[in-house]
């Protein structure tokens, strides 16, 4: 039987009428399992990686997958594995990397707001270099780094002024956003770097944003980031990195983002043009490596029909797949079991006490309780955004590799989810 694929996730695909995660059942997963349970695809994730590695094929290229996306231990492990670096934004972040084994010299670590404890966690760690976001933070660094003896490598995140085109909530690289240092003051920035002790500059970054779906504001980033390089060495400071952040976005509803390796030999083009062509680069993704890979099972509860609205009731929620909730995303999501029954028109919602608890609106659907339905790209910024809002533990996630399902978290019980709290004692 010619399974039938779903646009964009090529490891996702009925069998007829069941819907498959490379070479498993999504239904017996969560029979297995229960429900709400997250499922991500190795392969999709490898091939997702690879697609960079041959857009940059004969470059010096390091990826540090950006693991704000999905920072779960075994995904941390399967990318460690790979030869990948990390792209951190906290100590607990780094915590995570070097539990999964990690190579703490392969991390970058990212962020406006570290913290001196933070730094010297990443110090005494031996991260590859701090990409650091404000002129204050570089004078923290500086002072943390020589009292205890240690050289900090520093590369300055550039904010260029760019519109990457997406969520206001997830663009970076804006005058208006709280991150970088303005493109006009990232010289001074560096002069004052190379002066102040316990500091080595080896880099430049930017990033400018998230899901962006247009390779127009990458292209405009890159050149702006040449210009400023060039007149940075002009002033005698030798830049070694060239970090380009990540931001490429994903298809998730008939989104038509560039393929990653379209995209860098695009890029690569201009900076070779630019006599840059040979630097060592550096890139930051996550949820193209992982969104797509990624998908949420859940059972339908309740169907209420309403006089405006029909419900249908699941067992996942906001804090689950926070999304839609907080940007208004949309996630597809399709049947487990596809039938031939009558649709009717539906809002997906969850049990949590709120109106914004949604996870699809207006969708066409044929349920009846106890059916089970599949949010799709739920790889990237869904389970690492998940809380325990209502005192509802976070959903177990399994590795699939072809025909094999690795539970990698067990469903947090209410046990877990008070460990960290006291009573008072009289
Ligand atoms: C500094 C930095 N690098 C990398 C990323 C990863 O972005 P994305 O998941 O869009 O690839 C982010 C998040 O937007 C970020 O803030
Ligand atoms: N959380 C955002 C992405 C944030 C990117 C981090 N700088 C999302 O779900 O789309």
């Amino acid at each position: 039987m010619t399974p039938s694929k779903l646009p964009g996730r090529p490891h996702i695909a009925y069998q007829g009428d069941n819907l498959f995660i490379e070479a498993c059942s999504v239904g017996d997963l969560a029979r297995t399992h229960g429900t709400p349970l997250f499922a991500y695809s190795q392969a999709s994730m490898a091939d997702a990686l690879q697609a960079y590695r041959s857009g940059f094929s004969g470059r010096k290229l390091h990826v540090c997958y950006a693991m704000k996306a999905n920072s779960s231990l075994a995904l941390l492990q399967f990318f460690a594995r790979q030869g990948c670096g990390f792209d951190i934004v906290s100590g607990g972040e780094l915590a995570r990397v070097l539990a999964a084994g990690g190579d703490p010299s392969k991390v970058i670590f990212s962020g406006v707001g570290k913290t001196r404890p933070e730094m010297l966690q990443a110090l005494e760690a031996g991260i590859l270099c701090f990409n650091v976001e404000s002129e204050a933070e570089l004078e923290v660094l500086s002072e943390v780094a020589s009292h205890s003896g240690h050289t900090a490598r520093v590369s300055i995140r550039v904010n260029p002024n760019v519109d990457p085109k997406t969520h206001p909530y997830i663009s970076t690289g804006l005058k208006g956003n709280k991150f970088g240092i303005a493109h006009e003051r990232t010289l001074a920035a560096y002069r004052r770097a190379v002066q102040l002790p316990g500091l080595h500059v080896s880099g430049i970054d930017f990033h400018i944003g998230s899901q962006i779906t247009d390779s127009r504001p990458f292209a405009d980033a890159v050149d702006r980031l040449l210009d400023l390089v060039e007149q940075i060495e002009a002033d005698g400071i030798a830049i070694e990195h060239l970090d380009f952040g990540g931001g490429l976005g994903i298809d998730y509803a008939g989104d038509t983002p560039p393929a990653a390796d379209v995209l860098w030999q695009e890029l690569l083009a201009k900076l070779d043009a630019r006599g840059f062509g040979d630097r060592q680069f550096i890139i930051e993704p996550g949820r193209s490596l992982v969104g797509n890979a990624g998908l949420c099972v859940t059972e339908v509860l309740y169907l209420k029909p309403g006089e405006e609205k029909n419900f249908c009731i699941v067992d996942a929620a906001m804090n689950d797949l926070p999304r839609p909730a907080m940007y208004q995303a949309f996630h597809a999501i399709v049947p487990v079991h596809r039938s031939a029954a009558e649709t009717s028109t539906y809002d997906v919602v969850g049990p949590v006490c709120e109106s914004g608890d949604w996870l699809g609106r207006d969708r066409e659907l044929a349920v009846q309780p106890g059916d089970r339905l599949a949010v799709l790209s739920a790889g990237a910024y869904c389970m690492s955004m998940a809380s325990n809002y209502n005192t509802r533990g976070r959903a177990a996630e399994v590795l699939v590799d072809g025909a094999e399902a690795h539970l990698i978290r067990v469903r947090e019980t209410p046990q877990d989810m008070m460990r960290a709290e006291r009573l008072l004692t009289d």
